[in-house]
């Protein structure tokens, strides 16, 4: 079976870069459970070091199972090369690692994962680089930001918790203009819903613990993009800086449930869309962030930029925190988790867990309120999902 560029996005994700004769007619790729090759001279290692030959010299740098995976991410993104870690976090700091120097200026939105955050403020600003976080849902507020000293835009879209959107193509049309990278965290979507290279991005990052994998049993990162950016990546920021490798064994988990990301995504999106529209004509319930509502804010965008609404809801309960972890304790089939993606549906409060790491004034700042519930909807039957809400509202 030979899949090329012109099969579609459910096809290259099964098959893509993998010959099932070449490997012994193994219908799934062979794990490649290896920290080291051999060299068949002192002459060959050499090469390979120096780099004048491919070739395989230690696990941390590259492997063939990796290679696979990263071919197959590069290919869903628009992208020409990838590099796979072993967190979305060793995604991110291995990016930046590679790419910036004391004094750069990096231009982040107003809302980031909490762990995101505390690396921008307590790890690049601790080595000499400005980082400045501005509204960038309005584009203009971007072409304003910018000096001669901005060397990154970043941004999620949506953004973990509060389901912000940036215009990527506006942003990127404006970074362009003045040289500087654009950093997408696709997280929230995956290639399968949104493209951020394609629309002009010049980085797309994804933890592929979320969706991609899917299966809450697997954590990883990825980062795609043009070759030249990509081997700086990896031979500085993860052969160097962090050295955050994912394991052989852990990338097959990644690929066998990417194999399902297209059908997951469309129940997950359906089912989503069912919650959220009972969310929204709750009593009980102050408001709902969803892409999918007519009543989100920045509706338009989403349907212009988002092939799909996604499985990412938010919503605010009425009574604020102490209304919100009564709700929470008294889910049963939703679980009380972080992390997001997966086939079981998850409910976390922002505030207190996944963006604790900002202090209250700061999520007053930015936005993420102490009444802020997360919701991720995975694949269990819509209405055990609903049943579940109404009997914790009560
Ligand atoms: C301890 S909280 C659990 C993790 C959560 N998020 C992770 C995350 C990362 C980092 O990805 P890992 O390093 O693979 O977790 C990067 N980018 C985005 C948009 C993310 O949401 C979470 O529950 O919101």
């Amino acid at each position: 079976m030979s899949v090329n560029k012109t099969n579609a996005f459910e096809t290259r994700i099964i098959h893509s870069f993998y010959n099932q004769q070449e490997n012994k007619g193994a219908l799934v790729p062979p794990v490649y459970q290896t920290s080291t090759y051999s060299f068949s001279s002192a002459e060959e290692g050499a090469a390979c070091f120096s780099g004048e030959k491919d070739g395989y010299i230690y696990t941390r740098i590259n492997n063939p199972t990796l290679d696979l995976l990263e071919k197959r991410i590069a290919d869903l993104e628009g992208g020409e090369a990838a590099i796979v870690f072993s967190s979305g976090m060793g995604a991110i700091t291995s990016t930046f690692w590679s790419l910036v120097v004391p004094g750069d200026e990096i231009l982040v939105d107003m809302t980031v994962y909490g762990c995101t955050y505390s690396f921008f403020h307590g790890g690049l600003e601790r080595f000499g680089l400005k980082v400045r976080h501005i509204d960038m849902s309005d584009p203009t507020n971007v072409a304003n930001a910018i000096t001669e000293n901005t060397r990154a835009i970043f941004f999620e879209s949506p953004a973990n918790p509060d389901m912000r959107l940036v215009d990527i193509q506006a942003v990127s049309q404006i970074a362009k203009c003045n040289n500087v990278i654009v950093i997408v965290d696709n997280t929230y979507c995956t290639p399968y819903m949104q493209q951020p290279l394609t629309l002009g991005a010049d980085i797309a990052i994804h933890s592929l613990t979320k969706y991609m994998s899917g299966h809450g049993d697997v954590v990883a990162g990825a980062v795609i993009t043009t070759k030249e950016i990509a081997a700086k990546i990896r031979m500085v920021g993860l052969k160097d800086m962090t050295g955050a490798c994912l394991s052989p064994h852990d990338a097959s988990l990644v690929m066998r449930g990417m194999k399902t990301l297209p059908v997951r995504l469309e129940r997950i999106v359906k089912n989503a869309q069912i919650v959220a529209q009972y969310l929204e004509s709750h009593p009980k319930i102050a408001s709902v962030i969803y892409p999918g509502l007519p009543s989100f804010k920045q509706y338009e965008l989403a349907k212009k930029q988002m092939k799909l609404a996604g499985g990412m809801i938010a919503c605010e309960i009425k009574g604020g925190l102490e209304s919100g972890k009564h709700f929470l304790n008294r889910l049963n089939l939703f679980s009380r988790a972080v992390s997001l993606g997966d086939c079981e549906s998850l409910a976390q409060h922002p505030a207190s867990m996944t963006h604790s790491t900002y202090t209250p004034e700061e999520r007053q700042f930015y936005g993420i309120s102490d009444g802020l519930l997360r919701l991720s909807i995975g694949l269990e039957d819509v209405n055990d999902l609903i049943e579940d809400l109404e009997q914790a509202l009560q």
